[in-house]
């Protein structure tokens, strides 16, 4: 298969090329990039006015199999994943079973690989079971593939413990993903802790809840060299103890999510009444769930903060946390509801309507953020378009406005608080691998 991308705005953070060119992509990989190739080909995109920029690199997603299918599968996330620009996802582990062990590994490894699409990677457990009291089997997932481990969905509050997985991820060469909440602080706490829950009457969740395990896991770095990734930072705070951290040279990285840069919350809507399949509205509702997710939608100081620590370099990756649950799950009060939100086929145009057109990040910042930025903390070969690298591009219309859509969405999941919002920017292609694994057909 042969393919010629005509005249895109080629946009790679690896050589800081950004240029309008044509790159033609032969059995998988790109083969020539120029102006004008003129090589006779299968297929013929035309790229004018579009970006070309290496397919996204998703840091954190939830494919909820094994265990919860009906939130989402391997192949209905790969599906969301590739609808979104994305050319590789990692998997978080917190699946029924749990992914502690080799064999949960290859089961998903094996799912992604039965469908013709985009690269999932399943991110190890740290402890068994996400139990925090014994560790998973780190060795055999790592030589299963995994890239990484986490205990994504909750901290591990044994600090010992930790520190232990943290050796064997510097031995391993593998990142430690680290979602940081000190579980007892939490107390019960389902948003943001500020006027906004005193309003609404619900129980706040303060930012020392993530700023102090961020504290912690920075300091736990330092002690066992180990390459330190923090999850979805949502706090002012967050980003001065990674700017520290980095000046001291610990192998820190970190990741923001685009709802955590988009919206604040003030923005939590009360609920609209929707019945899906005559599923009636329960009595108890309070405000709309879709903005119920861990960690909370914040204030404006922290996400003005959140965007100059991306716009400076302090914050390295934009990645979704795509967290799917079912209307069911979601159609209930906000002390009830899981946390989460899907974010695959949102988070492109949210990056450029928010951080480019909002004068955070150029292009070629975006396409660090969203891909080569995580391929570099993951010592991956990709996220990068030159010849003789693997041929993961996404092609982008930065001119398309339209409005959001969770009914055209691929994942199974619906619970988007954007559903409605008026943005900027298309995803037109994904092509992984040299293949077109989705295609914007303009419906
Ligand atoms: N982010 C969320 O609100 N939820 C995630 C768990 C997590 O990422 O911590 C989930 O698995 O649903
Ligand atoms: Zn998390
Ligand atoms: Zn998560």
């Amino acid at each position: 298969m042969t393919m010629l991308i005509k005249g895109g705005r080629v946009l790679n953070p690896a050589t800081q090329m950004d240029e309008v060119a044509d790159v033609y992509v032969e059995n998988g990989y790109v083969a020539k990039i120029g102006k004008d190739l003129k090589e006779k080909v299968d297929r013929v995109i035309e790229a004018k006015g579009y970006y070309v920029m290496p397919g996204f690199i998703d840091m954190h997603v939830h494919f909820r199999d094994p265990g919860f299918e009906e939130k989402e599968t391997v192949i209905t996330g790969m599906h969301a994943a590739a609808h979104g620009g994305f050319t590789t996802v990692l998997a978080m582990p917190n699946t029924k079973p749990v992914v502690d062990n080799p064999d949960v590994v290859n089961y998903v490894h094996n799912k992604a690989r039965s469908e013709r699409g985009i690269h999932v990677l399943q991110v190890g457990a740290v402890t068994k079971g996400q139990k925090g009291t014994e560790l998973a089997d780190i060795e055999g997932m790592v030589e299963a593939g995994s890239p990484a481990i986490s205990e994504d969905g909750k901290s591990v509050m044994n600090t010992q413990i930790y520190a232990e997985a943290m050796k064997k991820a510097a031995k391993l060469g593998i990142p430690v993903l680290a979602h940081c909440e000190d579980i007892n602080l939490v107390n019960g706490g389902v948003m943001n802790s500020d006027s906004k829950s005193k309003e609404l009457g619900l129980p706040g969740i303060c930012n020392a809840v993530e700023d102090i395990i961020i504290a912690r896991d920075i300091m736990l770095a330092k002690e066992t060299g180990c390459k330190l990734h923090l999850c979805h930072c949502s706090t002012k705070d967050s980003v001065t103890m990674v700017q520290h951290a980095k000046m001291e040279g610990i192998k820190v990285s970190a990741e923001v999510c685009p709802h955590h840069f988009t919206l604040t919350s003030d923005d939590i809507k009360e609920y609209v009444p929707e019945i899906e399949n005559g599923i009636m509205i329960p009595q108890d509702v309070d405000a709309d769930t879709n903005y119920k997710m861990n960690p909370p939608l914040r204030t404006k100081a922290d996400v003005q903060a959140l965007k100059e620590g991306l716009r400076d370099g302090i914050m390295d990756v934009i990645s979704t946390d795509h967290a799917p649950h079912t209307f069911q799950d979601k159609n209930t009060s906000m002390k009830k509801a899981p946390f989460g939100i899907v974010g695959l086929e949102t988070a492109a145009c949210l990056t450029y309507s928010e951080l480019v057109l909002g004068g955070y990040l150029t292009p070629m910042q975006m396409a660090e953020k969203m891909s080569y930025n995580a391929a570099k903390i993951l010592e991956m070969d990709r996220g990068d378009i030159q010849p003789g690298k693997a041929a993961d591009i996404v092609i982008f219309d930065p001119k398309a406005v339209y409005k959001i859509d969770k009914n055209k969405f691929a994942s199974k999941g619906r619970n988007t608080p954007f559903h409605g919002r008026e943005v900027t920017g298309k995803v037109m292609y994904t092509i992984c691998d040299g293949d077109i694994v989705f295609e914007e057909k303009g419906n």
